[in-house]
């Protein structure tokens, strides 16, 4: 774990890396319920994620960690700020380009992988290139993602026939085979064990360097960290390093 300091963010980026936008926020607030029963989800949160690194945001629930991970993947639109994914607001998007936006551009992992129950691996893959129109290029290659993160020998497989860590491996590879740029993972060892978990955010840390994706990942689990570059706390709403 670092603070992220310059240097060491520029070490990480591979060539090209310079090339893409990550994540900015700015300013942003989110409030949610109504009348006596708001609450400030987000609270003039600023936030960069470069391109290539890989950050983690911890805090207590209810802290916002949920909503930071729905206004950046353009699925709540804040009440104030801007939110740039690759040099794009996506807050002054139409919903329509928003959801192009999160097609093309973010890619989730959640907390069980969220696989389609009735496709293989490998089918998993294609179909997220298909809804965001990139199945004849701009995407990777699917076959070779999947043997990129230890999953070339399960293809064929479906997620019933894959343990928890494979199911997971599999929801990551499916999240990056549209090259995303940035990549939103919710609490992605909250199924696993501790070995599996640490498996787990190895690869994610490892893509996001390779890949040159600005990654968030929220998590509650501590013993998790040291394979990020950078910890931010929520509390409150509010962010800080
Ligand atoms: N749809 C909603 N309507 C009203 N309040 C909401 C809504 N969704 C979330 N909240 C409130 O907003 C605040 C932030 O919630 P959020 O889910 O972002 O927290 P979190 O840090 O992700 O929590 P957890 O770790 O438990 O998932 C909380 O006080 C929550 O009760």
């Amino acid at each position: 774990m670092t603070t992220g300091s310059t240097s060491r963010r520029q070490d990480l980026h591979p060539a090209g890396a310079q090339e893409r936008g990550g994540l900015l926020m700015e300013g942003v607030t989110l409030s949610l319920g109504d009348g006596d029963a708001t609450v400030t989800a987000l609270d003039d949160v600023d936030l960069a994620v470069a391109a290539g690194e890989f950050a983690a945001i911890v805090g207590p629930s209810g802290s916002g960690k949920s909503s930071l991970l729905a206004v950046a993947g353009a699925l709540t639109t804040p009440d104030a700020g801007r939110v740039l994914v690759d040099g794009v607001d996506i807050t002054r998007a139409s919903s329509r380009e928003k959801a192009r936006h999160r097609r093309e551009r973010i890619g989730f992992v959640f907390q069980s992988g969220n696989l389609i129950p009735a496709l293989t691996a490998l089918d998993q893959l294609r179909f997220a290139l298909d809804i965001a129109g990139k199945r004849t290029g701009g995407g990777h290659d699917p076959r070779e993602l999947l043997d990129r993160v230890g999953m070339g020998h399960r293809v064929g497989h479906r997620p019933h026939q894959l343990s928890g860590g494979e199911r997971q491996r599999v929801g990551i590879a499916r999240a990056l085979v549209t090259r995303p740029a940035v990549l939103l993972v919710d609490e992605p060892t909250a199924a696993l064990d501790r070995a599996r978990s640490d498996d787990i955010v190895t690869l994610l840390a490892h893509e996001a360097h390779g890949f040159a994706v600005a990654t968030i990942m929220v998590t509650h689990d501590h013993e998790v960290l040291s394979h990020c570059d950078r910890v931010l706390s929520m509390v409150d709403g509010r962010l800080s390093e």
